[in-house]
């Protein structure tokens, strides 16, 4: 796995999103790792992220983790494949499924691939995994973010 975070190579001015801004003191701060072929990140959400059934994850912050490694995941593919640093890419599209419910206590792994990379335009599927449960997958049309 490769050390540093793709959120920690975000620009500056890039880097305060609620959901992964490195400078986003009140956010997730989450971090994403490219891992063989895929992106990798691991967060254990709050109790009080529930959706009302205690012990269960509220499906906005399942969005939520989704949107943000899927920016990650994005970023991390396009560098890969033309071989400059890590850019900014700003989700144009988010589908959810939520297979299975959530839980809330245990470390959540969500699993990123690029499916298609083309121009500024990255196509990305996720999944979300509580241990060996499917909990949600993703679908994601993100474009990188013009200089
Ligand atoms: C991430 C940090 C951002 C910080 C802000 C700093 C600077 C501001 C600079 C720019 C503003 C950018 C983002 C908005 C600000 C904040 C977002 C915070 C981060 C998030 O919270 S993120 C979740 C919310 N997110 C948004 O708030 C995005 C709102 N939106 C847009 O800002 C534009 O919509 C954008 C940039 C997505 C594209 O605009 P654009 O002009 O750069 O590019 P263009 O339209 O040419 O699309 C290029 C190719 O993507 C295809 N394409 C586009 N949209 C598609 C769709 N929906 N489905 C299928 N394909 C789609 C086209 O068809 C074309 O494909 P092709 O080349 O093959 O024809």
């Amino acid at each position: 796995m490769c050390d540093t975070a793709i959120q920690d190579l975000y620009a500056e001015e890039f880097a305060n999103c609620f959901g992964c801004g490195r400078n986003n003191q009140h956010g997730l701060q989450l971090k994403s790792h490219w891992q063989g072929d895929e992106c990798i990140c691991r967060h254990t959400p709050k109790s009080h992220y529930t959706g009302g059934v205690p012990g269960f994850l509220y499906g906005g912050m399942i969005a939520s983790l989704i949107d943000c490694h899927g920016a990650a995941t994005a970023a991390a593919a396009k560098s890969r494949e033309s071989g400059e640093p890590i850019s900014r890419f700003v989700t144009a599209s988010l589908n959810v499924d939520f297979v299975k419910p959530t839980p809330i206590g245990i470390e959540l792994e969500i699993r990123g691939k690029a499916t298609e990379i083309k121009n500024r335009k990255v196509t990305v599927a996720l999944q979300l995994f509580a241990g060996e449960t499917l909990c949600a997958t993703g679908k994601m049309i993100l474009v990188q973010l013009k200089n």
